[in-house]
């Protein structure tokens, strides 16, 4: 189909480059003859080849054709030269990353064509001469960074609605700087002759404003919206030390007793791998035998699931939606066996094996109130979501006693049993006694440091770590571009999905609104923003609250999950401000990321954006775009 095509198409492109570590230099044949990857090929939407060791020119007619580009990436190769012409055609284009090579001459005209560009970044190049007016021409821009270059002369009236990372520091530039950029701080002009805004008065000026504070984690970033961050104090943040450490000593032993109980459920539970059949094909004929327990797990007995009475299902089919191909129908699923993956807020979730050997994930929904007009019309917006960061839905089934959604099968499990183990899901209120036994407060054997060490779960490094936070990222970015009414309404590390090559996938998304009453799952409340009182009500700001805690979650390698029934616990936000303040490298990071020392500024950047997403005041928090912009911009 269209998509695997093109994804291939993609990874055929790339595949060309790094095979025997090919070098593009300008002797080489077009690239466009690689592997059957012409250069009109408008299948490829993204070029992404990041430190892929390219050096030489673009030779003309590479890129320009592929006219379907949304993102070029070839930051930290060895590129040199300047743009050809034909990049102007390349009129989709809307990320593009050239920082780090070895461009040079004038800011090459092209790129004024590109109207649909929102972040640009030549940071770290030869260019030299004036900074051209025509960037205004650029109207969509939220991201214009120029640093390390050669750029000389006056910064021009820069005009941009959206504009929230701005960077022309270390050029040779003068004068002073216009009033539409007086609100950037003053790291992003130093290195040049300037004067005024952020920096020191121009001669014979008195208008300067003063600049941005440094955020508590001591980075700044750029905010042109009105009303700046509150920034705590220091009687604040002694305030919360104090307040963690008595937390943390009430649920010391709290969590004692959790640990001990949740260790032996996890002796307890076997592994269920059973039939699908039965509770499908009652679901078929519509069985009324047994009273609603889907709020249990299945037992690994060969009893039919209980499934509440209602109304025939028979000769209702499975629904493909977006663009899979109906290759399976609801009689494969029935004979299909199953595993259970396992239970969560919206109903239970099975790998099914199918006899032709295709393996799929079955989420089988508990409490649907939605009309069948409005569930068909639900799946099928949500089975019309397509891209690679994005858990596809490939069909559903819908009959009123029975609501099955069928998923393409991540294989590599969550991020959160990766972090924290399989059934582990430590509460931070562990944390004073887990740093001083030397265990990370898991429930289970799993997961534990000894010294330096972590062992009992796959090692997880900085760059695999930024690379899931960028993608998780892009995937709820893309929900979020869908309209201000798109959101996800559960964003945890559960739903987080991976692939072999740690590729994360963003799952369940759109389900948290389906039910009649809101579902309690203690595992959602660690994520869920303070103004969220009714977990149906999902809201944009309310995703980005949850990804700052998962990004969190990510770096610490703490869940966020509360210790359930205390009401006195501190969250991870809270947890991670405090502590910050008064030792950041050693309490905050897990210990797996201190190894890596030449990342630590890097890692203190992606914290200082979690901290930015979990700002309690809602319209202070980042949009998803401007996040993705940032983890981008991350070295
Ligand atoms: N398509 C999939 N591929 C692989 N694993 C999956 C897939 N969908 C879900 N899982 C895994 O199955 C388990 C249960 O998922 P499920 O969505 O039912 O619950 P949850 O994510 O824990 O909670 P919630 O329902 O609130 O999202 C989770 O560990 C999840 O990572």
């Amino acid at each position: 189909d269209d998509l695997a095509s093109d994804r291939a198409a993609l990874l055929a492109f790339r595949a060309a480059v790094f095979r025997d570590n090919h070098r593009w230099n300008t002797s080489d044949p077009s690239p466009c003859a690689w592997d059957g990857v012409t250069c009109s090929d408008n299948r490829v939407t993204e070029l992404r080849l990041p430190g892929a060791d390219l050096f030489g020119q673009i030779p003309h007619g590479t890129l320009g054709n592929l006219t379907a580009l949304t993102a070029v990436s070839l930051r930290y190769n060895l590129l040199y030269g300047t743009l050809q012409q034909d990049f102007a055609a390349l009129v989709n284009l809307r990320l593009l990353h050239l920082q780090n090579n070895r461009f040079s001459g004038e800011i090459p005209p092209p790129i004024f064509a590109l109207r649909q560009l929102v972040r640009l970044n030549l940071g770290g190049n030869l260019f030299h001469g004036v900074i051209p007016q025509d960037f205004n021409k650029l109207t969509n821009l939220y991201a214009l960074l120029l640093d390390r270059n050669r750029l000389s002369g006056e910064i021009p009236d820069l005009r941009y609605p959206n504009l929230f990372l701005f960077n022309v520091s270390f050029n040779h530039l003068n004068g002073s700087i216009p009033s539409s950029l007086r609100g950037i701080p003053a790291s992003s002009f130093i290195g040049n002759s300037l004067c005024g805004g952020p920096l020191a008065a121009c001669p014979g000026d008195n208008s300067n404003l003063v600049a941005p504070a440094l955020s508590p984690l001591g980075y700044t970033h750029i905010s042109n919206k009105s009303g700046g961050k509150k920034k705590l104090s220091a009687g604040e943040i002694s305030g919360f030390s104090i307040g963690a450490a008595v937390g943390f000593l009430i649920l010391l032993l709290l969590l004692t007793v959790l640990c001990f109980r949740a260790r032996k459920e996890g002796e307890a539970k076997p592994k269920e791998v059973r039939k699908l059949q039965p509770e499908a094909e009652m679901a078929l004929r519509g069985r009324r035998d047994t009273p609603d327990k889907k709020t249990e797990l299945p037992s690994v007995a060969s009893s039919p699931l209980p499934v509440s009475g209602g109304a025939n299902g028979v000769g209702r089919k499975l629904v493909f939606t977006g663009k899979v191909q109906r290759i399976y129908d609801l009689q494969d699923l029935l004979r299909a066996s199953a595993e259970v993956l396992g239970k969560g807020t919206s109903g239970t979730t099975y790998k099914a094996m199918l006899e032709m050997g295709m393996v799929v994930a079955v989420k089988r929904l508990r409490d649907v109130s939605l009309s069948e007009k409005e569930f068909r019309e639900r799946m099928d917006a949500i089975g019309a979501m397509d891209h690679p960061n994005l858990v596809a839905l490939q069909a559903y089934y819908y009959s009123k006693d029975e609501k099955l959604l069928v998923y393409e099968v991540v294989p590599n499990g969550s991020l959160s049993s990766l972090l924290h183990g399989k059934h582990s899901f430590p509460s931070i209120s562990c944390l004073a006694k887990c740093q001083r036994d030397g265990t990370d407060g898991s429930s289970s054997s799993s997961s534990f440091v000894v010294g330096n060490k972590v062992s009992g779960r796959e090692p997880l490094d900085w760059e695999t770590r930024l690379e899931i936070a960028l993608r998780s990222a892009r995937g709820i970015e893309f929900i979020h571009l869908k309209g201000s009414g798109f959101s996800h309404g559960n964003i945890k590390s559960s739903n987080i999905i991976l692939t072999k090559t740690y590729d994360a996938c963003v799952s369940d998304f759109g389900l948290s609104s389906l039910g009649s009453v809101p579902m309690p799952d203690q595992r959602s409340v660690g994520y869920r923003a303070p103004e969220v009182t009714d977990v149906r009500k999902v809201s944009q700001k309310a995703d980005v609250y949850s990804f700052g805690v998962l990004l969190m979650e990510l770096l610490t390698a703490k869940s966020p999950t509360q210790t359930p029934h205390s009401d006195d616990s501190v969250d991870l936000p809270t947890w991670v401000q405090s502590v910050a303040a008064v030792n950041w490298r050693t309490e905050v990071f897990d210990v797996e990321l201190l190894r890596d020392e030449k990342a630590e500024e890097a890692m203190m950047q992606l914290m200082q954006l979690a901290v930015d997403c979990a700002a309690l005041v809602p319209n202070h928090r980042p949009s998803m775009s401007e996040v993705v912009a940032r983890i981008e911009e991350i070295p």
